[in-house]
């Protein structure tokens, strides 16, 4: 997946090869500006305001409570980059991005637009991390409130590439037992569970993700076949050979090398033979001379933001894959999941 500018014109495209454009402005200046306008209209609720229909900028202004001038402006922003369209003197919301914006579509990423604020917030200790590499331990400064917009984010965030993995992981054919470590609101348990009629789920998560975890996981009607289970990943003991497979799913890059070793370690403990262990996650370069990879680019920006949020950072194929064979694992080749380019489901499976 490419960030930044991109030609639409063969002059633009001249401009760009002859280096004639700032491209370090259009890959700032244009990219931040924008995605705040996105984001202020989600959480203003303007998307909303056009989900039965065209309106005009004061309509919804009058009906959101926003500003009528400001409103009008902000409409405009999104209609000149295909999020609206202009029809009869109306703005409407473009159909594609209706699965996106509208709160009760089951594809929504609006929670996430919310959660971003934040994210927001934190990536301005950038400067002064590169200077002291100070790192912020996230899931330790968290207040109730921010860990419920972080819970709702992850969620809306997972819809796409849970269903992929639920369809592309390759769990023993007799699998009844899934542990979902840091699996938050279930999602990725809940469609390897509809996957699989004779899975059941348990989601081993911090104390004070659950209120708002299993807030969002009811809503799904999994019953007793998803459950949550209280308690830390890098200090509880895991079982022995209690589980069929498990799943550790955009967790890997809040730890650190050591904790990942260990971590594997236990899981290898856990796993029933021939049971798998999946790690799905971003994936960084294993070497600047991998910085070319298109399938590596998502990852090398999670990396740094990961360790200023987290203290660590996105992994390799080659380490993660590293800690999987150190515990007695056998990796299986890469799964690249489409829905979320960039990351990969990294499985390993324990030996008979
Ligand atoms: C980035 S979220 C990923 C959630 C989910 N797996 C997904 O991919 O959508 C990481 C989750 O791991 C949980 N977590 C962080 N540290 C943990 C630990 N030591 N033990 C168990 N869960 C942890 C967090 O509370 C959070 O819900």
């Amino acid at each position: 997946m490419r960030l930044g500018a991109h030609a639409e014109t063969v002059l633009e495209w001249l401009a760009l090869r002859l280096n004639l454009g700032p491209k370090p402005l259009a890959d700032t200046q244009a990219a931040f500006q924008f995605a705040r306008i996105i984001m202020a209209a989600s959480r203003a609720g303007l998307f909303e305001a056009l989900q039965s229909g065209g309106r005009t900028a004061e309509e919804i202004a009058a009906s959101r409570g926003t500003d009528p001038r400001a409103t009008g402006k902000v409409l405009d922003a999104l209609l000149a980059h295909g999020y609206l369209r202009f029809r009869n003197g109306r703005y409407e919301l473009n159909r594609l991005f209706r699965k996106w914006l509208l709160a009760d579509s089951p594809h929504t990423v609006v929670h996430k637009l919310d959660f971003q604020e934040i994210e927001w917030r934190w990536t301005e200790g950038f400067d002064q991390w590169l200077y002291d590499g100070t790192a912020r331990d996230m899931h330790r400064t968290l207040g109730p409130n921010e860990w419920r917009r972080y819970q709702w984010g992850m969620r809306d965030f997972s819809t796409a590439p849970a269903t992929e993995l639920a369809w592309r992981a390759r769990p023993p054919k007799s699998a009844r037992a899934l542990l979902d470590i840091g699996g938050s609101h279930g999602f990725y348990s809940v469609q390897l569970c509809r996957r699989h009629p004779e899975m059941t789920a348990t989601i081993l998560e911090l104390p004070e993700a659950i209120p708002t975890a299993a807030e969002i996981l009811a809503r799904e009607g999994m019953g007793s076949r998803v459950v949550h289970r209280a308690g830390n990943a890098l200090e509880d003991d895991l079982g022995t050979n209690t589980y069929d497979a498990v799943l550790i799913a955009n967790l890997v890059h809040h730890f650190d090398a050591d904790q990942n070793l260990r971590l594997a370690q236990k899981v290898a403990r856990a796993l029933r033979p021939g049971g798998v262990f999946m790690v799905m996650d971003a994936v960084r370069i294993a070497s600047p001379a991998e910085a070319d990879r298109p399938d590596r680019r998502l990852g090398a920006v999670l990396d740094v933001y990961f360790a200023l949020t987290s203290t660590s950072g996105t992994w390799s194929v080659e380490a993660v894959q590293e800690w999987q064979r150190a515990a007695g694992l056998r990796p299986l080749r890469p799964v690249w999941l489409q829905t979320m380019p960039g990351a990969a489901l990294l499985s390993a499976i324990r030996p008979d």
